[in-house]
């Protein structure tokens, strides 16, 4: 197995006017291997989103070294960062994030058109993944004509477009009742098992995290084994 994500002191400060700084994360060091499934729990406000965000290249560090997938994070343009976001990796989110007045179908092709893919080979990639998370027979329907636990499969099918090698979920079952959270959970094991992709999964039930491979615990911007 080699490391996917390896960092090591990272440090996260927010400018919120002069003088004014807020150290949120205060020195994250986190090694994910190929192929794990890793929760992060933690309470409310301690720092798990912008760690999330770090690790998805949506934000830089102020300090420390981050290598993802063999890129060295701090010394990469942000043209290289949008690329390896692209290619590397697939979000999924609390609110689904889905595009209102395109349908399920459309939705989960929106990455492929950034990824250059052409008309029939992301149409045919789109139902095959909406088939992996049995959605094919919504694939016309638009977001408003689906439950929210049908908006998430539809959110990782998405995030599946560009056949990532690292799936970041952040509280993906955080606006679903328990039922409906256990059929997009057991769909991330499927997805880490059988699809072998590395997953982050952020998440406030402790009994959905013991479900995977490590927990890591965040306390006020600490993350602990
Ligand atoms: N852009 C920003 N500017 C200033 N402060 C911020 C910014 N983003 C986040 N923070 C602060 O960083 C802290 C951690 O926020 P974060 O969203 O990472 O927490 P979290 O653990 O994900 O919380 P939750 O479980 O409620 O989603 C909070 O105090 C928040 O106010």
């Amino acid at each position: 197995m080699s490391k996917v994500i390896e960092m090591k002191d990272i440090v996260k400060k927010f400018y919120i006017g002069q003088p004014n700084e807020l150290e949120i994360l205060h020195g994250i060091n986190l090694t994910v291997e190929e192929g794990e499934f890793v929760s992060i729990v933690g309470a409310s406000g301690s720092g798990k989103s912008t760690l999330m965000n770090i690790i998805g290249v949506l934000d830089r560090a102020t300090s420390g070294y981050y290598n993802l997938a063999g890129l060295n994070v701090e010394e990469a343009k942000d043209s290289e960062l949008s690329q390896i976001r692209n290619k590397k990796i697939g979000f999924v989110f609390q609110s689904f994030n889905l595009i209102p007045r395109s349908n399920a179908q459309k939705n989960v092709e929106l990455p492929m058109i950034y990824g250059r893919m052409s008309r029939n080979d992301r149409r045919e990639r789109s139902m095959e993944l909406l088939k992996l998370v049995e959605m094919d027979d919504r694939a016309n329907h638009q977001p408003n004509e689906l439950s929210g636990g049908q908006k998430q499969r539809v959110a990782i099918a998405r995030a599946m477009a560009n056949d990532p090698d690292i799936i970041l979920a952040d509280e993906p079952t955080g606006a679903l009742d328990s039922k409906t959270g256990r059929v997009v959970m057991d769909l991330f094991h499927k997805l880490n098992e059988q699809e072998k992709k590395t997953i982050i999964l952020i998440t406030h039930n402790q009994e959905l995290a013991d479900e995977t491979g490590r927990v890591l615990t965040m306390k006020d911007g600490i993350l602990e084994e």
